[in-house]
């Protein structure tokens, strides 16, 4: 199916010009699987700086982005400025943004929409919490999340990366086993093979997120229905390039 390896680091709130120049450093000396995507996901006011500063092997994200070009919302940041520093992806939906920021399934498919219509690449997430998880309702959850992307990525899939964290494996060192994200990898591809195309469920990459680190990559890696990570802590560290390698 030849579904390209796609490792994600998603900074969050988290960096400073040293720390910044520490990580590019590190990424720059990898060596890096030439076969695996990168993205690095930046907070916005570093955008410019790290494109600035990164190699040509590595792409540079936005971690979240209004829905609308130019305007009136204070704060808020568009597609358009994002291309406009030479990014090309932005992260969408993170659980962080649906649970602390209040954002639901209707405003994040506006959001995606309009990134793409606009150009940019997207990481969409999707997830569980640890109560839905433990009342069954792991699968409704994610089939809501993503049904509700169908219209905004239309025919555009192949610009379009879903990221699969369980609420309850971030940043709580907790990662879901290998078999339990691959459950739910596969269950997603096959209602994606019902509800899109059999070419979406073939093609698109699903990455697994959610506490990967340098030790529990290579197993996560492996399955067959997982198709590279978005790394939240470790992204900071050095073992970032361990996790990028996880397949070589
Ligand atoms: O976007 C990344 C995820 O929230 C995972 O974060 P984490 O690796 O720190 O658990």
């Amino acid at each position: 199916m030849g579904r390209k390896f796609v490792v994600g680091g998603n900074w969050k709130m988290n960096g400073d010009k040293n720390q910044i120049n520490e990580i590019i450093n590190n990424l720059k000396k990898g060596p890096l699987d030439p076969n695996v995507e990168v993205i690095i996901g930046v907070p916005a006011i570093y955008l410019s700086y790290v494109q600035s500063i990164v190699p040509d092997n590595i792409n540079v994200a936005a971690q979240n982005c209004w829905k609308v070009a130019k305007g009136a919302f204070t704060g808020e940041i568009s597609p358009a400025m994002i291309k406009d520093v030479g990014a090309s992806w932005v992260i969408l939906g993170h659980s962080e943004r649906r649970t602390i920021f209040g954002e639901k399934d209707d405003l994040i498919a506006e959001k995606v929409a309009h990134a793409l219509e606009s150009g940019l690449k997207v990481i969409a997430c999707i997830g569980e919490t640890l109560e839905e998880r433990e009342s069954g309702k792991t699968e409704e959850v994610v089939f809501r999340q993503t049904k509700a992307l169908l219209p905004a990525i239309g025919n555009n899939w192949d610009k379009v990366v879903l990221a699969y964290e369980p609420v309850w494996a971030i940043g709580t060192g907790k990662t879901a086993s290998p078999a339990q994200a691959q459950e739910v990898h596969a269950s997603l591809r096959n209602w994606l093979a019902k509800n899109a195309s059999q070419e979406v469920a073939d093609s698109v990459r699903i990455q697994y997120g959610g506490s990967v680190t340098g030790s529990s990559c290579k197993e996560l890696g492996a399955c067959p229905d997982i198709d590279g990570f978005l790394v939240g802590g470790a992204s900071l560290k050095p073992e970032f390039v361990e996790i990028i390698n996880a397949t070589s």
